[in-house]
């Protein structure tokens, strides 16, 4: 039994081109964006796959870097789940801030580590460990099932929602979650075994 699951963080939108800090908001995404999003659903194409369910945050640039790839693969109207679980960790109160701002105000060091580090939340925000525990709940409850009955499944969601399934997926320590970045509109393939553990693993940014 094939079981797939296909994540991919959404295209460039309008407020990672500002370099500013996105979590809850909802921007759009660029030109750039869109066309990741292409490319990603035609790099799916290539490989042949298709899917069977999708699962997707509320936020508007994961919905539509994923309806985006789903037309790529003539799969557009595909059964799809939104929830926002699956959203961007919440910055808090750097929400809307410039990043290179927030260096200059906050030090880089700082800013690094309400960026990267595990459990440290930026002011008012979530943490990645607080995503993850939002994240993994619906993951196992609501996703895992699915993958594991042989539905092939592709999640489209963010940076650090992503980040933290990574982090379970690949059972990666704090010093390496730290620097695992995620490319905008780059699809993973994770096939996993009747446990729901990695068999492989194709980042096809590589
Ligand atoms: O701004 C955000 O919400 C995220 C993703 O773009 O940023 P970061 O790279 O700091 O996780």
């Amino acid at each position: 039994m094939d079981r797939l699951l296909v994540l991919v963080r959404h295209g460039q939108s309008e407020w990672n081109l500002k370099n500013l800090f996105t979590g809850w908001k909802d921007p759009g995404l660029t030109e750039q964006g869109i066309a990741e999003a292409h490319q990603a659903g035609q790099q799916l194409r290539d490989l042949k796959l298709t899917f069977d369910l999708a699962f997707t945050s509320v936020l508007s640039r994961a919905q539509k870097t994923l309806d985006i790839i789903l037309e790529e693969l003539g799969q557009t109207g595909l059964e799809t789940y939104k929830d926002q679980a699956l959203n961007e960790r919440d910055y808090g109160d750097l929400t809307g801030m410039n990043k290179d701002e927030a260096r200059q105000q906050f030090g880089e060091e700082q800013v690094h580590i309400w960026r990267r580090s595990f459990d440290v939340p930026p002011p008012g925000g979530e943490s990645l460990k607080m995503t993850a525990e939002r994240v993994l709940p619906y993951y196992k409850s609501e996703i895992l099932p699915k993958v594991l009955a042989g539905k092939r499944t592709i999640v489209a969601a963010h940076g650090n929602s992503l980040r933290a399934l990574i982090m379970d997926l690949e059972k990666l320590g704090q010093e390496e979650i730290l620097k695992r970045e995620l490319g905008t509109g780059t699809p993973i393939i994770y096939r996993l075994d009747e446990n729901g553990e990695v068999l492989s693993v194709q980042d096809l940014a590589d």
